[in-house]
Protein backbone atom coordinates (compact mmCIF):
# COMPACT_ATOMS: atom_id res chain seq x y z
CA UNK A 1 0.00 0.00 0.00
CA UNK A 2 0.72 3.41 -0.73
CA UNK A 3 1.02 6.25 1.64
CA UNK A 4 0.82 9.55 0.73
CA UNK A 5 1.52 11.89 3.77
CA UNK A 6 -0.24 15.41 4.01
CA UNK A 7 2.38 18.62 4.28
CA UNK A 8 2.65 18.61 8.70
CA UNK A 9 0.48 21.69 9.18
CA UNK A 10 -2.21 20.75 6.64
CA UNK A 11 -5.74 21.50 8.46
CA UNK A 12 -8.20 18.68 8.78
CA UNK A 13 -11.44 20.17 9.21
CA UNK A 14 -15.23 19.95 8.56
CA UNK A 15 -17.94 22.69 7.85
CA UNK A 16 -21.16 23.00 8.24
CA UNK A 17 -23.82 26.21 8.26
CA UNK A 18 -26.15 28.23 10.52
CA UNK A 19 -29.40 27.83 8.70
CA UNK A 20 -28.29 24.24 8.22
CA UNK A 21 -27.58 23.26 11.92
CA UNK A 22 -28.85 25.13 14.27
CA UNK A 23 -32.97 25.79 14.68
CA UNK A 24 -34.22 27.86 17.07
CA UNK A 25 -35.17 30.41 14.26
CA UNK A 26 -36.98 32.59 16.61
CA UNK A 27 -35.75 32.78 19.94
CA UNK A 28 -33.16 34.98 22.00
CA UNK A 29 -34.35 37.72 19.68
CA UNK A 30 -33.27 36.17 16.74
CA UNK A 31 -34.60 38.14 13.23
CA UNK A 32 -36.65 36.27 10.66
CA UNK A 33 -34.46 34.88 7.76
CA UNK A 34 -35.00 34.71 3.68
CA UNK A 35 -34.91 30.89 4.49
CA UNK A 36 -37.13 30.99 7.60
CA UNK A 37 -40.01 32.67 4.74
CA UNK A 38 -38.84 30.68 2.01
CA UNK A 39 -38.79 27.34 4.21
CA UNK A 40 -42.39 28.48 5.76
CA UNK A 41 -43.67 28.97 2.28
CA UNK A 42 -46.18 25.62 1.50
CA UNK A 43 -44.84 23.70 -1.62
CA UNK A 44 -40.79 25.13 -1.75
CA UNK A 45 -39.41 22.35 0.60
CA UNK A 46 -39.47 18.60 0.49
CA UNK A 47 -42.17 17.27 2.95
CA UNK A 48 -42.56 21.00 4.39
CA UNK A 49 -39.09 20.49 5.89
CA UNK A 50 -37.90 23.98 8.00
CA UNK A 51 -34.72 24.96 9.94
CA UNK A 52 -37.35 25.16 12.88
CA UNK A 53 -35.37 23.03 14.85
CA UNK A 54 -32.99 21.06 12.78
CA UNK A 55 -30.13 19.89 14.80
CA UNK A 56 -31.02 22.21 17.73
CA UNK A 57 -27.38 22.90 17.34
CA UNK A 58 -28.19 26.45 19.32
CA UNK A 59 -28.64 24.79 22.72
CA UNK A 60 -26.35 21.09 22.01
CA UNK A 61 -23.39 23.34 20.73
CA UNK A 62 -21.24 22.27 23.76
CA UNK A 63 -22.10 18.32 23.15
CA UNK A 64 -21.03 19.05 19.18
CA UNK A 65 -17.81 20.85 20.32
CA UNK A 66 -16.65 17.77 22.24
CA UNK A 67 -17.45 14.97 19.55
CA UNK A 68 -15.36 17.83 16.92
CA UNK A 69 -12.65 17.43 19.52
CA UNK A 70 -13.35 13.74 19.81
CA UNK A 71 -12.46 13.20 15.93
CA UNK A 72 -9.73 15.79 16.64
CA UNK A 73 -10.88 18.23 13.82
CA UNK A 74 -7.99 21.05 13.70
CA UNK A 75 -10.35 23.78 12.02
CA UNK A 76 -14.33 23.61 12.01
CA UNK A 77 -15.78 26.16 9.54
CA UNK A 78 -19.48 27.47 10.34
CA UNK A 79 -21.22 30.18 9.44
CA UNK A 80 -22.74 33.35 11.75
CA UNK A 81 -27.10 33.82 11.05
CA UNK A 82 -26.58 37.66 10.11
CA UNK A 83 -30.20 38.17 11.52
CA UNK A 84 -29.19 36.11 14.75
CA UNK A 85 -26.72 39.29 14.91
CA UNK A 86 -28.95 41.79 13.42
CA UNK A 87 -32.46 40.88 13.48
CA UNK A 88 -33.59 43.96 11.26
CA UNK A 89 -30.06 43.43 8.90
CA UNK A 90 -28.55 46.48 10.52
CA UNK A 91 -28.62 48.89 13.27
CA UNK A 92 -29.48 47.01 16.57
CA UNK A 93 -27.58 44.07 17.52
CA UNK A 94 -29.31 41.31 19.48
CA UNK A 95 -26.50 40.85 22.25
CA UNK A 96 -27.76 37.37 23.07
CA UNK A 97 -27.44 36.15 19.61
CA UNK A 98 -23.75 37.69 19.37
CA UNK A 99 -23.22 35.95 22.86
CA UNK A 100 -24.00 32.29 20.97
CA UNK A 101 -21.58 32.73 18.72
CA UNK A 102 -18.62 34.36 20.95
CA UNK A 103 -19.39 31.39 23.69
CA UNK A 104 -18.96 28.76 20.16
CA UNK A 105 -15.94 30.57 19.52
CA UNK A 106 -14.56 29.98 23.10
CA UNK A 107 -16.19 26.28 23.13
CA UNK A 108 -13.88 25.39 19.87
CA UNK A 109 -10.36 27.27 21.19
CA UNK A 110 -11.06 25.57 24.68
CA UNK A 111 -10.74 22.43 22.76
CA UNK A 112 -7.74 23.40 20.97
CA UNK A 113 -9.98 23.70 17.27
CA UNK A 114 -9.48 27.40 14.74
CA UNK A 115 -12.93 28.26 14.30
CA UNK A 116 -13.14 29.30 10.52
CA UNK A 117 -16.10 31.54 9.95
CA UNK A 118 -18.37 31.85 6.98
CA UNK A 119 -20.10 35.31 7.27
CA UNK A 120 -22.53 34.56 4.67
CA UNK A 121 -24.51 31.22 3.96
CA UNK A 122 -27.35 32.45 2.14
CA UNK A 123 -29.43 33.81 5.36
CA UNK A 124 -30.04 36.97 4.73
CA UNK A 125 -32.36 39.18 7.44
CA UNK A 126 -35.82 39.11 5.41
CA UNK A 127 -36.14 42.87 6.76
CA UNK A 128 -33.49 43.64 4.13
CA UNK A 129 -35.31 41.34 1.29
CA UNK A 130 -38.78 43.33 1.60
CA UNK A 131 -35.86 46.53 0.84
CA UNK A 132 -34.27 44.64 -2.52
CA UNK A 133 -32.43 42.08 -0.78
CA UNK A 134 -29.01 41.56 -2.90
CA UNK A 135 -30.57 42.83 -5.98
CA UNK A 136 -30.55 46.16 -4.00
CA UNK A 137 -26.78 47.61 -4.15
CA UNK A 138 -27.57 49.07 -0.41
CA UNK A 139 -27.02 45.44 0.76
CA UNK A 140 -23.83 45.41 0.16
CA UNK A 141 -23.11 48.41 2.51
CA UNK A 142 -25.46 46.49 5.43
CA UNK A 143 -23.48 43.59 4.82
CA UNK A 144 -19.89 45.34 5.39
CA UNK A 145 -21.61 46.94 8.31
CA UNK A 146 -22.67 43.33 9.44
CA UNK A 147 -18.76 42.29 8.89
CA UNK A 148 -17.35 44.78 10.97
CA UNK A 149 -19.63 44.08 13.58
CA UNK A 150 -18.07 40.39 13.93
CA UNK A 151 -14.78 41.43 12.63
CA UNK A 152 -14.18 43.29 15.75
CA UNK A 153 -15.66 40.82 18.56
CA UNK A 154 -14.00 37.89 17.15
CA UNK A 155 -11.10 39.02 14.65
CA UNK A 156 -8.62 38.71 17.67
CA UNK A 157 -8.87 34.90 17.78
CA UNK A 158 -10.70 33.54 14.69
CA UNK A 159 -7.47 32.89 11.92
CA UNK A 160 -9.88 32.03 8.86
CA UNK A 161 -12.35 34.27 7.34
CA UNK A 162 -14.83 33.82 4.47
CA UNK A 163 -16.90 36.45 3.22
CA UNK A 164 -19.91 34.73 0.82
CA UNK A 165 -19.94 31.05 0.46
CA UNK A 166 -20.98 29.78 -3.15
CA UNK A 167 -22.26 33.32 -4.24
CA UNK A 168 -23.45 31.71 -7.56
CA UNK A 169 -26.00 29.19 -5.53
CA UNK A 170 -27.35 32.48 -4.03
CA UNK A 171 -27.28 34.10 -7.28
CA UNK A 172 -28.64 31.68 -9.84
CA UNK A 173 -31.16 28.98 -7.97
CA UNK A 174 -31.69 31.56 -5.36
CA UNK A 175 -33.15 34.36 -8.37
CA UNK A 176 -32.80 32.75 -11.86
CA UNK A 177 -34.51 29.33 -11.29
CA UNK A 178 -36.34 30.04 -8.04
CA UNK A 179 -35.26 26.57 -6.11
CA UNK A 180 -33.75 28.67 -3.60
CA UNK A 181 -34.49 31.65 -0.96
CA UNK A 182 -35.61 34.24 -1.59
CA UNK A 183 -37.30 32.07 -5.08
CA UNK A 184 -37.21 35.01 -7.52
CA UNK A 185 -37.16 34.10 -11.64
CA UNK A 186 -35.39 36.37 -12.84
CA UNK A 187 -32.05 35.82 -14.95
CA UNK A 188 -31.37 40.21 -14.86
CA UNK A 189 -32.02 40.47 -11.22
CA UNK A 190 -29.42 37.33 -10.23
CA UNK A 191 -27.04 39.04 -12.69
CA UNK A 192 -27.03 42.29 -10.65
CA UNK A 193 -26.93 40.18 -7.57
CA UNK A 194 -23.99 38.13 -8.28
CA UNK A 195 -22.35 41.46 -8.66
CA UNK A 196 -23.64 42.81 -5.53
CA UNK A 197 -22.43 40.21 -3.46
CA UNK A 198 -19.29 40.35 -5.01
CA UNK A 199 -18.77 44.06 -4.43
CA UNK A 200 -19.73 43.40 -0.79
CA UNK A 201 -16.86 40.42 -0.62
CA UNK A 202 -14.44 43.72 -1.90
CA UNK A 203 -16.07 46.19 0.47
CA UNK A 204 -15.36 43.30 3.21
CA UNK A 205 -12.24 42.21 2.43
CA UNK A 206 -10.91 46.45 1.99
CA UNK A 207 -12.23 46.71 5.93
CA UNK A 208 -10.78 43.73 7.24
CA UNK A 209 -7.69 45.27 5.88
CA UNK A 210 -8.29 48.82 7.37
CA UNK A 211 -9.05 46.91 11.09
CA UNK A 212 -5.70 45.34 10.60
CA UNK A 213 -6.99 41.70 11.99
CA UNK A 214 -4.30 38.87 12.14
CA UNK A 215 -6.42 36.36 10.50
CA UNK A 216 -6.66 35.40 6.55
CA UNK A 217 -9.29 36.08 4.31
CA UNK A 218 -10.74 34.79 1.18
CA UNK A 219 -14.11 33.48 -0.32
CA UNK A 220 -15.32 30.35 -0.64
CA UNK A 221 -16.74 29.27 -4.87
CA UNK A 222 -18.69 26.08 -5.93
CA UNK A 223 -16.50 25.24 -8.65
CA UNK A 224 -17.29 22.95 -11.25
CA UNK A 225 -14.58 21.82 -13.67
CA UNK A 226 -16.58 20.80 -17.20
CA UNK A 227 -15.73 18.36 -19.80
CA UNK A 228 -17.19 18.07 -23.15
CA UNK A 229 -19.55 15.22 -24.49
CA UNK A 230 -17.36 14.80 -27.30
CA UNK A 231 -14.67 16.59 -29.01
CA UNK A 232 -16.62 18.29 -31.48
CA UNK A 233 -15.97 21.95 -32.03
CA UNK A 234 -19.43 22.80 -30.71
CA UNK A 235 -19.10 20.46 -27.88
CA UNK A 236 -15.88 22.05 -26.98
CA UNK A 237 -17.19 25.55 -27.50
CA UNK A 238 -20.41 24.41 -24.94
CA UNK A 239 -17.65 23.09 -22.08
CA UNK A 240 -16.11 27.10 -22.45
CA UNK A 241 -19.60 28.18 -21.62
CA UNK A 242 -20.41 26.35 -18.93
CA UNK A 243 -17.11 27.17 -17.73
CA UNK A 244 -17.62 30.78 -17.99
CA UNK A 245 -21.66 30.43 -16.38
CA UNK A 246 -20.29 28.57 -12.89
CA UNK A 247 -16.69 28.91 -12.84
CA UNK A 248 -15.41 32.30 -14.12
CA UNK A 249 -18.17 34.54 -13.86
CA UNK A 250 -16.77 34.46 -10.01
CA UNK A 251 -13.18 33.52 -10.64
CA UNK A 252 -12.42 36.88 -13.54
CA UNK A 253 -13.89 39.56 -11.44
CA UNK A 254 -12.27 38.33 -7.96
CA UNK A 255 -8.54 37.46 -9.89
CA UNK A 256 -8.86 39.55 -12.58
CA UNK A 257 -11.16 42.94 -12.24
CA UNK A 258 -13.04 41.80 -15.44
CA UNK A 259 -15.91 39.62 -16.43
CA UNK A 260 -15.63 37.38 -19.31
CA UNK A 261 -16.48 39.67 -22.33
CA UNK A 262 -17.79 36.57 -24.23
CA UNK A 263 -20.56 35.48 -21.83
CA UNK A 264 -21.39 39.37 -20.78
CA UNK A 265 -21.78 39.72 -24.62
CA UNK A 266 -24.58 36.85 -24.55
CA UNK A 267 -25.94 38.05 -21.24
CA UNK A 268 -26.65 41.90 -22.74
CA UNK A 269 -28.38 40.46 -25.79
CA UNK A 270 -30.31 37.65 -23.94
CA UNK A 271 -30.80 39.14 -20.60
CA UNK A 272 -29.98 42.57 -20.23
CA UNK A 273 -27.85 45.02 -18.51
CA UNK A 274 -26.86 45.25 -14.88
CA UNK A 275 -25.46 48.09 -13.17
CA UNK A 276 -21.77 48.22 -12.71
CA UNK A 277 -20.23 50.88 -10.75
CA UNK A 278 -17.16 53.35 -11.86
CA UNK A 279 -14.14 51.47 -9.70
CA UNK A 280 -16.66 48.50 -8.73
CA UNK A 281 -14.31 45.78 -10.29
CA UNK A 282 -11.50 47.29 -8.61
CA UNK A 283 -13.07 47.08 -5.45
CA UNK A 284 -13.79 43.36 -6.47
CA UNK A 285 -10.01 42.31 -7.05
CA UNK A 286 -9.26 42.48 -3.78
CA UNK A 287 -6.20 40.04 -3.44
CA UNK A 288 -7.32 37.59 -0.99
CA UNK A 289 -5.48 35.85 1.55
CA UNK A 290 -7.32 32.28 -0.36
CA UNK A 291 -9.87 30.68 -2.33
CA UNK A 292 -12.15 28.61 -0.72
CA UNK A 293 -13.24 25.69 -3.09
CA UNK A 294 -16.53 23.47 -2.77
CA UNK A 295 -16.01 20.42 -5.26
CA UNK A 296 -18.90 17.55 -5.36
CA UNK A 297 -18.92 17.12 -8.97
CA UNK A 298 -17.64 17.44 -12.30
CA UNK A 299 -20.18 18.27 -15.40
CA UNK A 300 -20.14 16.49 -19.05
CA UNK A 301 -22.17 19.25 -21.52
CA UNK A 302 -22.85 18.70 -25.27
CA UNK A 303 -24.40 21.79 -27.50
CA UNK A 304 -27.91 21.92 -27.92
CA UNK A 305 -29.31 24.88 -29.64
CA UNK A 306 -32.86 25.03 -27.91
CA UNK A 307 -31.33 23.67 -24.60
CA UNK A 308 -31.04 27.44 -22.48
CA UNK A 309 -29.84 30.89 -23.51
CA UNK A 310 -26.17 29.10 -23.52
CA UNK A 311 -27.37 26.36 -25.97
CA UNK A 312 -25.38 24.16 -23.35
CA UNK A 313 -27.20 20.69 -22.36
CA UNK A 314 -25.61 18.86 -19.33
CA UNK A 315 -25.62 15.14 -19.89
CA UNK A 316 -25.37 11.78 -17.67
CA UNK A 317 -22.51 9.80 -18.71
CA UNK A 318 -23.38 6.05 -18.89
CA UNK A 319 -21.45 3.52 -16.51
CA UNK A 320 -21.04 6.14 -13.91
CA UNK A 321 -21.38 6.42 -10.08
CA UNK A 322 -23.67 8.99 -8.54
CA UNK A 323 -24.57 10.12 -4.68
CA UNK A 324 -28.14 11.17 -3.57
CA UNK A 325 -27.96 14.29 -4.90
CA UNK A 326 -27.59 12.93 -8.47
CA UNK A 327 -24.07 14.11 -8.76
CA UNK A 328 -21.57 12.08 -10.22
CA UNK A 329 -18.86 10.46 -8.49
CA UNK A 330 -15.13 12.00 -9.97
CA UNK A 331 -12.87 12.28 -8.11
CA UNK A 332 -10.01 13.46 -10.91
CA UNK A 333 -12.33 16.20 -11.21
CA UNK A 334 -10.96 17.68 -8.14
CA UNK A 335 -7.52 16.98 -9.61
CA UNK A 336 -7.77 18.87 -12.67
CA UNK A 337 -9.27 22.14 -11.23
CA UNK A 338 -7.09 22.80 -8.69
CA UNK A 339 -4.42 22.64 -11.38
CA UNK A 340 -6.15 24.38 -13.84
CA UNK A 341 -6.56 27.27 -10.65
CA UNK A 342 -3.29 26.88 -9.83
CA UNK A 343 -2.17 27.71 -13.51
CA UNK A 344 -5.01 30.44 -14.28
CA UNK A 345 -5.59 32.17 -11.07
CA UNK A 346 -2.55 31.27 -9.17
CA UNK A 347 -4.08 31.99 -5.49
CA UNK A 348 -1.27 32.68 -3.04
CA UNK A 349 -3.58 29.23 -0.97
CA UNK A 350 -6.40 27.60 -1.39
CA UNK A 351 -8.38 25.56 1.00
CA UNK A 352 -11.19 22.98 -0.09
CA UNK A 353 -14.34 24.21 2.18
CA UNK A 354 -16.31 21.44 1.08
CA UNK A 355 -16.39 18.60 -0.02
CA UNK A 356 -18.48 15.28 0.94
CA UNK A 357 -21.38 13.09 -0.72
CA UNK A 358 -25.24 12.05 0.32
CA UNK A 359 -25.97 8.21 0.46
CA UNK A 360 -28.84 6.46 1.94
CA UNK A 361 -27.47 6.29 5.82
CA UNK A 362 -28.94 4.20 8.09
CA UNK A 363 -28.65 2.70 11.58
CA UNK A 364 -27.28 -0.89 11.67
CA UNK A 365 -28.87 -3.60 14.01
CA UNK A 366 -25.24 -2.76 16.01
CA UNK A 367 -26.52 0.92 16.18
CA UNK A 368 -23.29 1.99 14.03
CA UNK A 369 -23.82 3.52 10.11
CA UNK A 370 -21.69 1.62 8.23
CA UNK A 371 -21.11 4.27 5.68
CA UNK A 372 -18.70 2.44 3.40
CA UNK A 373 -19.36 4.67 0.18
CA UNK A 374 -18.30 7.32 1.58
CA UNK A 375 -15.39 6.81 3.11
CA UNK A 376 -14.25 5.10 -0.71
CA UNK A 377 -15.75 8.86 -2.05
CA UNK A 378 -13.72 10.66 0.43
CA UNK A 379 -10.28 9.16 0.34
CA UNK A 380 -10.22 8.89 -3.41
CA UNK A 381 -11.10 12.93 -3.24
CA UNK A 382 -8.18 13.19 -0.92
CA UNK A 383 -6.00 11.09 -3.10
CA UNK A 384 -6.59 13.59 -5.66
CA UNK A 385 -5.89 16.82 -3.49
CA UNK A 386 -2.72 14.94 -2.61
CA UNK A 387 -1.78 14.50 -6.38
CA UNK A 388 -2.38 17.87 -6.70
CA UNK A 389 -0.03 19.22 -3.85
CA UNK A 390 2.64 16.78 -5.56
CA UNK A 391 2.17 19.06 -8.66
CA UNK A 392 3.11 21.95 -6.57
CA UNK A 393 -0.69 23.14 -5.75
CA UNK A 394 -0.62 25.07 -2.45
CA UNK A 395 -3.73 23.33 -0.80
CA UNK A 396 -3.87 24.04 2.73
CA UNK A 397 -6.68 22.20 4.30
CA UNK A 398 -9.31 20.11 3.52
CA UNK A 399 -13.07 20.47 4.91
CA UNK A 400 -15.83 17.58 4.97
CA UNK A 401 -19.33 18.55 4.51
CA UNK A 402 -20.73 18.29 6.65
CA UNK A 403 -19.78 17.49 10.24
CA UNK A 404 -23.61 16.21 10.76
CA UNK A 405 -26.71 15.34 8.82
CA UNK A 406 -28.27 18.78 8.51
CA UNK A 407 -31.06 20.10 6.25
CA UNK A 408 -30.17 20.27 2.77
CA UNK A 409 -31.98 23.34 1.56
CA UNK A 410 -34.77 22.20 -1.15
CA UNK A 411 -34.36 18.50 -0.37
CA UNK A 412 -34.93 19.26 3.47
CA UNK A 413 -33.66 16.55 5.84
CA UNK A 414 -33.95 13.58 2.69
CA UNK A 415 -29.95 14.01 2.13
CA UNK A 416 -27.49 12.85 4.48
CA UNK A 417 -23.57 13.98 4.68
CA UNK A 418 -22.79 14.42 7.57
CA UNK A 419 -19.29 11.95 9.28
CA UNK A 420 -21.86 12.19 12.30
CA UNK A 421 -25.95 10.86 12.09
CA UNK A 422 -28.65 13.37 13.36
CA UNK A 423 -31.48 11.26 14.42
CA UNK A 424 -33.93 14.07 14.24
CA UNK A 425 -36.78 12.31 16.39
CA UNK A 426 -34.34 12.20 19.56
CA UNK A 427 -31.47 14.47 18.13
CA UNK A 428 -29.13 11.80 19.09
CA UNK A 429 -25.71 12.45 17.41
CA UNK A 430 -24.20 8.73 15.97
CA UNK A 431 -20.41 8.77 14.96
CA UNK A 432 -20.80 6.98 11.47
CA UNK A 433 -17.64 4.34 10.23
CA UNK A 434 -16.53 7.81 8.30
CA UNK A 435 -16.14 9.92 11.67
CA UNK A 436 -14.09 6.95 13.12
CA UNK A 437 -12.02 6.76 9.91
CA UNK A 438 -11.29 10.48 9.47
CA UNK A 439 -10.25 10.69 13.32
CA UNK A 440 -7.53 7.92 12.01
CA UNK A 441 -6.53 10.13 8.85
CA UNK A 442 -6.39 12.83 11.03
CA UNK A 443 -4.26 11.37 13.84
CA UNK A 444 -1.78 10.11 11.02
CA UNK A 445 -2.16 12.51 8.63
CA UNK A 446 -1.84 10.44 5.51
CA UNK A 447 -4.11 7.75 3.40
CA UNK A 448 -3.23 4.30 2.01
CA UNK A 449 -3.88 3.94 -1.37
O1 LIG B 1 -25.19 20.44 -1.27
C1 LIG B 1 -24.26 20.20 -0.25
C2 LIG B 1 -23.69 21.53 0.22
N1 LIG B 1 -23.15 22.27 -0.91
N2 LIG B 1 -22.56 23.51 -0.60
C3 LIG B 1 -23.38 24.40 0.27
C4 LIG B 1 -24.00 23.64 1.43
O2 LIG B 1 -24.86 24.52 2.16
C5 LIG B 1 -24.73 22.41 0.93
O3 LIG B 1 -25.36 21.73 2.00
CA1 LIG C 1 -2.04 17.38 11.78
Amino acid sequence: MHRRYFPEDFIWGAATASYQIEGAYNEDGKGESIWDRFSHTPGKILNGDTGDVACDHYHRFREDVKLMKELGLDSYRFSISWPRVLPEGKGQVNEKGLDFYKQLVDQLLKAGIDPAITLYHWDLPQALQEKGGWANRDTAKYFVEYANLIFKELGDVVPLWITHNEPWVVSFPGHAFGEHAPGIKNYQTALQVAHNLLLSHGMAVQSFRQLGLPGKIGITLNLTPVYPFSDNEADQKACDLQDAFINRWFLDPIFEGSYPEELHQIYRKKVGEFIIKNDDLEIINQKIDFLGINYYLRLVVKHNPDYNIFGVETVKPEGREYTEMGWEVYPEGLYDLLIRLHKDYAPEALYITENGAAYQDQIDADGRVHDQKRIAYLKAHLKNAHRAIEAGVPVKGYYIWSLMDNFEWAFGYSKRFGLIYINYDNQQRILKDSAYWYRTIIAKNYIED
